[in-house]
């Protein structure tokens, strides 16, 4: 921050000094003045480099500075920047020799912008707070933009994290004092490493401890919903994560330089409701970003076919929270299939939604005041296409599309008054005028007439006195120092008569009044002003008028959402194939021809890709806690298991946030929780090592999974020596199918050929393969998943595939060959490590399979069958 210097300042300097010490260290400070929003000295220094704006001085310091029009384009780099943004505004017109009255009217954050132009239309914008008592931790989070407003309390923060990771929030605030105590908390340390990995990645700041006082923060709730109690949402006025709310709130005030004023509603999430998705699997999953960071290549994209950003939105609160809730979940399937069934009148209300303005986040700044005519514009447009909506709507027969409906209000009266009022075309400043359409409102049309007379009275005046003068070129020009004056060229200056008053000499003319020009001056001047003034406050009525219907339309704009994002699920489900999946509480899961949402996606609009098949080819799972708990899938690289696996995860995510799935049929018994272990290649930032990383997920995982719980694994234990890894992922396995009955759905994929010997020991895993064929020393990727285990591994060939030189491959199967031979000399880890007791007896059988499994040869009369049917277009020929 900048040091105020010893010296003498200025007045002005002083009121700068004054508001840089008011506004918090780490923001840049936009001072007006005049036409600019000034920074000066480290600021301008700072701001200067980041802009790439040019460094100038002012006595003696420095100074750099953005025209206040264009402040808009600047403002978003500096945010992006990490920088906080407090801007200090001309509040009056300036007087000369008068010093000009400024105030501090905002600060941008990350967390609290609301501009249109800051914010990242298709996602949330989410402002987190997070503290500790003795009873756990406590959070809060709220979308400055729409009002969306929310509280969790957890005794373990790792149950949190699933959360954080899901909003994705733009800035956090915490405790200074009391998150600087979590690092030294014993029982704390893995949350709190993951924790501190996250905050590294996003915004924080932090805030005085005080700020998290709970009753303090509860009375700060109270005032910012305007209610007397929270009993209306269900939460006790002594819940715990209030102090983290009153955080958020005394944040927003702070920020917006005044109480948020759209705030109407506070929910409790209870994890409990959710199907959670930890950090890595949502990572793994690829569910917000693909593996290189991008929307493109992940489920939300793949899921994606909304026409208006806040049904991108909804989507992406949705997936962020898949629920447990069967009943709301029905609705939603239901939602899909009464849209899918009428793709005409679907398409019809898809194109009306793409007219609409995003007015959930208008009314967000329209009740913050921010405040532009063309946002006002943004409300009657949007009104004015819900008649066709609402109508095309009333055609459908389904009882959801019907009772969406319902939720879309006419609002006649509103949307008649806005059209009688507004122009087609508004400025997008006030003080451009322009804003009210001629013949709404009487005193401003006679303003309006008075000016646009005066101005024919001025052509009048210019023709009159060139005739009077003789000279014809004299024309009526204005300027802001002299008002209106006659311009007359230096050739002419002897025809100017002695009435004129000389005003102002330029190198080629003089500029002259007259005392009836002056006159008429001050009459068009007040015309215009006077008007001006009208149009604001007119402005402003109708800003009140659309504000008393700010509930209405927020429910209306969720409706639109909610509808929006159906109808885009019901196109993806007709253009992908997607079925309605049974769902039920029951522990199983039974997917006939599912496939990999995004990878079918990809493969289509890229078959040229390494896979090299133009379809992706189907496959069906079986899995239920009490028969067919555990699926082992062997086969080679690059064969499909890693795909079959996520796909099967995708498939109930999809499901449970009520989307139609990507398979023939299916029925999904609810997960409360998707685990998994896939790659480790983001982690290696933290500085944690593959195997480090890989066994932290393999601890949590078998740590909090219930007999409800979904698990993929793929690859446990190869980040070690293979024993160890062998060893780690057989005891995984074991533990995972346990001794009871029951134990969480898991596909386990590995290249572990031993582990298939399992399947004689444990009575709920089965083997599974993923068939390829060989042909000439070359491999044919079948990608079908069939009953029993794989014979080989085939690295070699993939490796060739993958342009290993000749000379390598021949040498690796030499090798290959020679490790064959030894590995039948070399006891097996059944030898060295004897299973518990009871096992015994079935091991010493296993181990007598063990060199010739059984399930080879049962396969051996598949390939034939295989070839043929995959042939057919599914084949993959390298
Ligand atoms: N069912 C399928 N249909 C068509 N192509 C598929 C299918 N499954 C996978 N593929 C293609 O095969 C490629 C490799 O798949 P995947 O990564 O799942 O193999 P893998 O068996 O896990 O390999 P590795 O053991 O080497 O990790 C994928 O990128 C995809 O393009």
């Amino acid at each position: 921050m900048s040091k105020k210097p010893a010296k003498k300042e200025t007045p002005m300097m002083q009121q700068y000094w004054r508001y840089r010490g008011e506004v918090p260290e780490d923001a840049l400070l936009l001072f007006r003045l005049g036409d600019f929003y000034e920074m000066f000295h480290a600021d301008a220094e700072e701001g200067a480099r980041i802009l790439g704006i040019t460094l100038t001085q002012r006595s003696g310091y420095p100074m750099a500075g953005i025209p206040y029009h264009a402040a808009l384009s600047y403002i978003p780099k500096l945010l992006a920047a990490g920088k906080k943004v407090a801007i200090v505004d001309q509040v009056e017109t300036p007087q000369p020799g008068k010093l000009v009255k400024r105030e501090l009217t905002r600060i941008l954050t990350p967390g609290t912008t609301l501009e249109e132009h800051q914010l990242d239309a298709n996602k949330n914008h989410y402002l987190l707070a997070l503290t500790s008592d003795k009873k756990g931790f406590h959070a809060s989070w709220l979308d400055l933009s729409t009002g969306d407003f929310r509280i969790a309390s957890e005794e373990n923060p790792s149950a949190l994290m699933p959360l954080f990771t899901s909003l994705d929030p733009r800035e956090i605030l915490l405790p200074e004092t009391v998150s600087a105590g979590w690092a030294h908390r014993e029982e704390l340390r893995t949350w709190h490493e993951e924790f501190d990995y996250f905050c590294g990645t996003h915004a924080v700041t932090y805030q005085p401890d005080y700020q998290f006082e709970a009753a303090a923060g509860a009375r700060s709730v109270l005032d910012a919903l305007k209610v007397h109690n929270l009993q209306g949402f269900g939460i006790e006025g002594t819940h715990p994560a209030l102090a983290s709310a009153g955080a958020i709130i005394t944040y927003a005030t702070d920020t917006l330089c005044s109480p948020p004023q759209n705030l109407r509603k506070l929910s409790l999430y209870r994890s409990g409701e959710s199907l959670l998705l930890d950090p890595a699997t949502l990572r793994n999953l690829e569910v917000f970003q693909s593996a290189q960071h991008t929307r493109q290549g992940s489920l939300i994209d793949a899921v994606d076919a909304t026409a208006t950003a806040a049904g991108a939105r909804l989507l992406e609160r949705w997936l962020a929270a898949p629920r447990l809730d069967l009943e709301e979940l029905k609705r939603r399937q239901q939602a899909v299939q009464d849209f899918l069934e009428e793709p005409g009148l679907s398409s019809r209300v898809h194109d009306s939604l793409k007219t609409i303005r995003d007015i959930g986040r208008i009314l967000g700044r329209l009740q913050n005041r921010i405040r532009n005519p063309r946002e006002l514009g943004g409300i009657r447009d949007t009104l004015d296409a819900l008649p066709g909506i609402r109508e095309t709507l009333g055609e459908f027969v389904g009882s959801i599309a019907e009772a969406l409906r319902g939720r879309v209000e006419p609002f006649d009266e509103l949307r008649e008054l806005l059209d009688s009022a507004l122009n087609a075309e508004l400025p997008s400043q006030i003080s451009d005028g322009g804003i009210i359409k001629e013949g709404y409102d009487e005193e401003r049309d006679r303003l309006l007439d008075l000016s646009r007379n005066s101005k024919q009275w001025l052509a009048d005046l210019e023709t009159r006195e060139r005739e009077r003068t003789g000279i014809e070129k004299m024309k009526v020009k204005y300027n802001g120092a002299f008002g209106y004056f006659f311009e007359v060229s230096k050739s002419n200056l002897s025809k100017v008569p002695d009435d004129f008053i000389r005003r102002q000499t330029l190198v080629n003319a003089e500029r002259f009044v007259t005392e009836e020009l002056q006159n008429k001056e001050r009459e068009i001047l007040s015309a215009d002003e006077k008007s001006l003034a009208r149009e604001e406050e007119l402005f402003r009525e109708l800003v009140e008028k659309i504000l008393e219907h700010a509930d209405a339309l927020q429910d209306t704009a969720s409706a639109l959402a909610e509808i929006d994002l159906f109808i885009g699920w019901s196109q993806i489900a007709r253009e992908w194939d997607f079925c309605r999946p049974e769902l039920d509480a029951e522990s199983i899961l039974e997917i006939e021809a599912g496939r990999h949402p995004v990878v079918e996606q990809m493969m289509r609009r890229d078959y040229e890709g390494f896979s090299g098949s133009q379809s992706f080819v189907p496959n069906d799972t079986w899995l239920s806690t009490g028969e067919e708990q555990i699926a082992l899938i062997t086969g080679p690289n690059m064969a499909g298991k890693s795909t079959y696996i996520r796909q099967i995860a995708l498939i109930v995510l999809l499901a449970q946030v009520g989307c139609w799935v990507p398979a023939k049929r299916a029925r999904i018994g609810l997960v409360d929780r998707i685990f998994s272990r896939v790659g480790a290649s983001d982690e290696l930032a933290r500085g944690n090592s593959t195997f480090m990383v890989e066994m932290n997920e393999t601890a949590n995982i078998l740590n909090n999974a219930t007999e409800r719980s979904l698990i993929i694994l793929d690859e446990i234990g190869r980040g070690t020596s293979t024993y160890d890894g062998l060893s780690i992922a057989w005891a995984v396995i074991e533990h995972l199918h346990g001794e009871t009955k029951k134990g969480p759905r898991t596909l386990f994929a590995t290249h572990y050929h031993e582990l298939t010997q399992l399947e004689t020991s444990l009575s709920r895993l089965r083997n599974f393969h993923v068939s390829v064929k060989e042909w000439n020393d070359e491999i044919i990727f079948v990608r079908q998943v069939l009953p029993g285990a794989a014979d080989r591994s085939y690295g070699i060939q993939v490796a060739r595939l993958a342009g290993l030189p000749n000379t390598v491959i021949d040498r690796a199967k030499t090798i290959l060959e020679e490790l064959e031979t030894e590995g039948e000399a070399r006891p097996s880890i059944l030898e060295e490590e004897a299973p518990p007791k009871k096992k015994a007896k079935k091991a010493a059988k296993v181990k007598k399979e063990a060199k010739q499994p059984i399930a080879v040869e049962q396969r051996a009369a598949e390939p034939a069958a295989e070839i043929e049917t995959n042939r057919e277009g599914q084949l993959s020929l390298f």
